[in-house]
């Protein structure tokens, strides 16, 4: 396995670009460190397969270099880069049975039989479909294909890494949290370098130690889960994790501090020096009603089983907050606090709040 590093990478569709707006990758710096388990997490069309196709070799950057170690691979085609790929279909052989489809990779670079059977059984156990081994692949489930298609991206231990390009995208709802968990397990067994490209963000949330977050070609923040939930760098990821996102309301800075609807919110920390629209963010879950703090009007309440989103109007703003126990009713009065510890500013929508110390 091997640590990768992506520098100064950029890429453009237009062989003559003029400006970023032609760019599908603006600027990507990034080093992902060996054995880690990493997520590509964004909307459709932010860049994620772009960028996968450039580590793969399919595709080669505008600029920039792409090293596996301290190797250059940028110029080196796909079969050069000894890359393990899953898709979102599976990719088996149909007439041959379980264990030939898991033993293929290894027999194509002509791993001796006993080697062969030992990794095969070894992929097979953490898979469980040890009792499919004999079974031709054609009268498999789909979730059990892609199984194998993923036992056949983690069967060889010389790659120096392994892509999954939405994986679960074939997959029932219902079964599709059964191979999220199944694939932590696995990376934290077999410990090879893992990206795991999705615009899903519990699937990148439950697979990865680290998630890099993409909008429109460029990398807004990188962290792990809980770094994204509790501290996002950009309202865009305040809105693209968590359910409902974070609130994002306009407010004014004056003299140091920043009012909400004329009312003086306590932010985490010190605003930066700056200029640009300013925005306070802050996540349903840490708004609480009561009986002190901005007064509120109850326009909608949602109730989603463990708790209710209740939504409620300050002014001409709308702010969600998340409710355990009972819920308001609409068009009840109340009043609105902020927790301050996790209140942000954030202007032309980077995070703009020193962190409290
Ligand atoms: N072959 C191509 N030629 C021209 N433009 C392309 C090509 N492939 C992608 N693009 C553009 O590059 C940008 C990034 O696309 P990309 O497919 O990398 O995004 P994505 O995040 O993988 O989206 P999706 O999940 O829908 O595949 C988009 O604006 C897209 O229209």
């Amino acid at each position: 396995m091997a640590k990768i590093t992506l520098s100064d990478l950029k890429h453009s569709y237009n062989p003559q670009p003029k400006g970023p707006a032609d760019y599908a990758l603006k600027e990507i710096d990034l080093e992902w460190s060996d054995g880690g388990a990493y997520a590509l997490l964004g909307p459709s069309g932010c860049g994620k397969s772009t960028l996968l196709n450039i580590i793969s070799g399919l595709l080669t950057p505008s600029n920039g270099r792409i090293l596996f170690d301290d190797k250059d691979v940028t110029h080196l085609p796909p079969n050069a880069r000894n890359i393990a790929q899953v898709f979102q279909f599976p990719v088996i052989y149909d007439t041959m049975t379980v264990y030939d489809n898991l033993a293929f990779p290894l027999r194509n670079r002509g791993v001796d039989e006993a080697t062969v059977r030992t990794r095969v059984m070894a992929i097979a156990e953490m898979l469980e479909v040890t009792d499919m081994l004999h079974r031709k692949a054609a009268g498999l489930s789909p979730d059990n294909k892609q199984k194998i298609s993923m036992g056949r991206g983690l069967v060889r231990d010389d790659v120096n890494v392994v892509m999954f390009d939405e994986p679960l995208t074939v997959i029932d709802p219902h079964l599709k949290w059964k191979l999220r968990s199944k694939l932590k397990e696995l990376h934290q067994k077999v410990r090879a370098t893992m990206i795991y490209v999705t615009h899903d963000q519990t699937e990148a949330l439950t697979f990865a130690d680290q998630v890099v977050v993409m909008q429109d070609g460029e990398i807004v923040q990188i962290g792990t889960p809980v770094e994204l939930f509790e501290r996002p760098a950009h309202t865009f990821v305040g809105h693209f994790i968590g359910s409902p996102g974070m609130n994002v309301l306009p407010c004014e800075v004056r003299n140091g501090g920043a009012f909400f609807e004329n009312t003086l919110i306590t932010l985490e920390g010190e605003i930066t020096q700056g200029s640009g629209a300013t925005q306070i963010g802050v996540r349903p879950e840490f708004v609480s009603l009561g009986d002190h703090g901005l007064p509120a009007v109850v326009s909608k309440v949602s109730d989603i089983g463990r708790h209710a989103v209740v939504e409620a109007k300050v002014g001409n703003a709308t702010v969600k907050a998340i409710v355990e126990g009972e819920a308001p009713v609409q068009g009840a009065a109340t009043h609105l606090a902020f927790d301050p510890e996790k209140t942000r500013l954030y202007r032309d929508g980077w995070i703009a709040t020193r962190a409290a110390t």
